[in-house]
């Protein structure tokens, strides 16, 4: 098993403020990667370090490498559009465009140049049966996006993303603003994503890192403290903080 993205020596500064202190860990491909820490430890913040987000705020400063498929996404010569199209990202509360659900998946198709009606209806087809949608939606494609359920706006995001064909998919606490069967869903579908993507999961749920997740990192104030396989981290933390923690001991 390979390593998808390597990082190496990562710090980052929001102005003065330094958010990651020395990160190194290296996500295997294929695999699902969960972050977990107490609030503000800065698992957000390193998720936007792989695709590049944080260039969105003012004053980041960021040290350190970052490789992707052995590439530095940081050098300048980096196609940050192309990088975000390979490395996709989905947020806490579901951001479907006001627009119907064919036209969010086609959305990102459309841009980077894909016209052809059939091509494009496949593409639609291929990416809702990807993220586990096609079965509930597929008789009201023209319809609002707006009007599914949370749960299903959340997989029609990760269908949008799956449309740009991209190998990484981030996702920042997807299922924290929807209910137990929907996510549920996700965790499933996550779960049969891997086999095509590498996954980068941050979760404030503990049970839901040790459900879905093959390797876990445990972050605080900014350090990664340890990072192995789930079941070890789980089970037989080496770090004292990091047993702390997963007993709820604090955070
Ligand atoms: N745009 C920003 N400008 C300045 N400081 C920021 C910015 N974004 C985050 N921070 C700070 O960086 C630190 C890490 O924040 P981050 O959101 O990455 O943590 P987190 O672990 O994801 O927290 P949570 O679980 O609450 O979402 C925090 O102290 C936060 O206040």
């Amino acid at each position: 098993m390979s390593d998808k993205i390597e990082v190496e020596n990562l710090n980052l500064f929001y102005k003065d403020f330094q958010a990651l202190k020395d990160v190194n860990i290296n996500i295997r491909e294929n695999r699902i990667s969960a972050l977990i820490g107490p609030s503000g430890c800065g698992k957000s913040t390193f998720l936007r370090v792989l695709n590049r987000m944080n260039d969105l705020y003012e004053g980041v400063r960021v040290e350190g490498n970052v490789l992707l498929d052995g590439n530095d996404i940081y050098k300048d010569n980096v196609d940050v559009v192309a990088l975000r199209k390979r490395v996709g990202m989905v947020f806490q509360r579901p951001n479907p465009f006001p627009m119907s659900i064919y036209d969010n998946v086609a959305y990102g198709p459309r841009i980077h140049g894909k016209r052809n009606k059939k091509a494009l209806d496949e593409l639609v087809e291929m990416s809702l049966r990807g993220a586990a949608l096609w079965d509930e939606v597929h008789d009201r494609l023209l319809k609002p996006a707006l009007g599914l359920s949370g749960g299903q706006q959340q997989r029609l995001c990760i269908a949008r993303l799956l449309a740009v064909e991209p190998d990484v998919l981030l996702m920042d606490e997807p299922s924290s603003a929807l209910d137990p069967i929907s996510t549920l869903k996700i965790e499933e579908l996550i779960q049969v994503l891997k086999n095509d993507y590498t996954i980068v999961i941050v979760t404030h749920n503990m049970q839901q890192a040790a459900r879905v997740s093959d390797y876990t990192a445990f972050f605080l104030n900014g350090e990664l403290i340890e990072y192995g396989e789930t079941e070890e981290i789980f089970t037989r933390p080496r770090d004292r903080r990091t047993e702390d923690y997963i007993t709820g001991r604090f955070g």
